[in-house]
């Protein structure tokens, strides 16, 4: 698995430091608030694992599994609900935690959803940003990490579903997807 690895982005260490940082701000802004944290499986789950660890506040976890890439790199612009919540977000103060925004597709609908379900609020947490996969405008509120426009995996990101279990996170050789 390694050998199909081109570059490291983010190093498990780096991973970790700005996972705790992300922690402490988040919880400094929902110690009062008994936050909803919903996980948009499967790519968010070890970044949400970490990082709701690092909270020392209340706060309720729930999981939405979502996918609009299949096995491609880029989006099908179609996204399909796998699995809906199993807690009603009226009146709470969600915070949609994920691993990457690219398009930007997949959380421009869920909120809008949770935004219908009537939500008191909505913030987005996600480890890393690809501002110029950008096709949907979305207010992100805490980023970890800007990446470029390459197709990245590793630490709960996939291609064709492997890599997510690689600690850290870099950009996969050309050849392991051209030409599929
Ligand atoms: O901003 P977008 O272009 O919509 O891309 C981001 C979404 O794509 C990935 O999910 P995917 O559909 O691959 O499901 P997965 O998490 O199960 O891999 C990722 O985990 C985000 O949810
Ligand atoms: O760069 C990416 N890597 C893995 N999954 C993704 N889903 C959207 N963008 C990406
Ligand atoms: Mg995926």
């Amino acid at each position: 698995m390694q050998n199909d690895m081109e570059s490291v982005l983010f190093s498990e260490e780096k991973l970790a430091e700005r996972t705790q940082e992300l922690a402490d701000e988040i919880s400094k802004e929902y110690k009062d608030k008994n936050p909803l944290m919903i996980g948009i499986l499967k790519g968010a789950m070890p970044f949400m694992s970490d990082l709701v660890k690092r909270m020392d506040i209340y706060l309720e976890l729930d999981f939405m599994d979502v996918s609009s890439y299949g096995n491609a790199t880029t989006s099908s612009g179609e996204v399909k609900i796998l699995k809906d919540l199993d807690t009603n977000v009226e009146g709470r103060d969600v915070i949609i935690v994920e691993d990457i925004i690219d398009s930007g597709r997949t959380l421009s609908y869920i909120t809008k959803m949770f935004g219908y379900r009537k939500a008191n609020s909505i913030k987005i947490v996600t480890l890393l940003d690809k501002p110029e996969g950008r096709v949907v405008e979305l207010p992100v509120d805490y980023v970890g990490f800007l990446v470029p426009n390459e197709f990245v995996v590793g630490y709960g990101l996939d291609y064709a579903e492997r890599y997510r279990n690689l600690p850290y996170i870099g950009i996969l050789k050309p050849e392991i997807y051209r030409d599929k």
